[in-house]
């Protein structure tokens, strides 16, 4: 890759390779994000997305290879704090992601306040934000365990989108939840997408939703990307063997896929959306 190439993309991961113990989890794993655009990151269960998505967000140290971010590379101090603040994650299991211990306000303005970003507004900063992921009309100072699955990744989004950043790392962020209500929040997140420029890395076992929300599309197989390119072009004319291995047994039309398909197509979306 070129200087420039580097500088246009938003996050750039560059020959990445963790291990855990005599186990190689990520092999030489270079993928590149740009900005305002959703990158899916697939394979198997085992092949390391969540390992490269928690590579990717410091949450997990590399054996050798860097990441680059805006065009600078992640090392030192003062560049891991500018990363944390323009990165922010959206994890799995929603339940958790929450310590029941905090309100739902305190959630949300943890990292604010972690970045010194509380401030004088601070209060009508984290109503804003449970406002803009459709939880304006729950009391912020009410504690989490009344809320639903779904209502609690709204919070984790809220919680995600604080500092203002312009990548979310989701991984898996759905698929512990109710087949309706993974349509509404994958509706909420395409329009935060649309409202902030956001980008996205979006790990998940759905193609369905791969082929719906992404740009791109990564193919991990046992730590190492086999594939990758447009996801119009790899979902329908994959060429590594176990891309169309993996789409043949998980694009399977099945009457869970075909439901949040309907779902997050047309008008309903924006219905959709609303209570989750
Ligand atoms: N902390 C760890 N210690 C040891 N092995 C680990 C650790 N974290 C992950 N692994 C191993 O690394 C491999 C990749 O795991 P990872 O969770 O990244 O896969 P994945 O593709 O996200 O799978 P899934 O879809 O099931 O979440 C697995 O074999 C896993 O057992």
């Amino acid at each position: 890759m070129t200087t420039g190439e580097q500088q246009a993309s938003l996050l750039s991961v560059r020959g990445v390779t963790k291990r855990f113990g005599s186990f190689t989890a990520l092999d030489d794993v270079s993928l590149d994000l740009s900005p305002g655009t959703t990158t899916s990151l697939v394979g198997e269960s085992g092949s390391g997305k969540s390992t490269l998505a928690r590579v990717i967000v410091g949450l997990e140290s590399v054996d050798s290879g860097l990441v680059h971010y805006r065009g600078a590379p992640v090392r030192g101090r003062a560049a891991r704090r500018e990363f944390r603040r323009g990165v922010g994650m959206v994890f799995q299991d929603p339940y958790g992601s929450i310590d029941p211990r905090f309100t739902l306000s305190e959630v949300v303005a943890e990292p604010l306040r972690a970045h010194g970003m509380y401030g004088k507004d601070g209060r009508q900063r984290v109503r804003d934000l449970l406002e803009s992921v459709g939880m304006g009309s729950v009391d912020p100072d009410s504690y989490p365990h009344r809320l639903s699955g779904g209502q609690r990744q709204r919070v984790c989004i809220a919680r995600a989108l604080a500092t203002g950043p312009d990548l979310l790392v989701c991984d898996e962020p759905t698929s512990a939840l109710d087949v309706s209500v993974q349509a509404q929040i994958l509706n909420l997140l395409l329009r935060l997408q649309q409202e902030h420029g956001l980008a996205y890395l979006f790990i998940t076992h759905d193609l369905d939703v791969v082929r719906r929300i992404s740009d791109q599309v990564h193919v991990l197989y046992r730590g190492s990307v086999v594939e990758h390119g447009p996801a119009q072009s790899v979902i329908d004319d994959a060429r590594h063997p176990y891309t169309r291995k993996l789409l043949s047994a998980v694009l399977s039309d099945s009457p869970r896929t075909r439901r949040i398909g309907r779902e997050m197509s047309g008008g309903q979306a924006a219905a959709a959306e609303k209570s989750g």
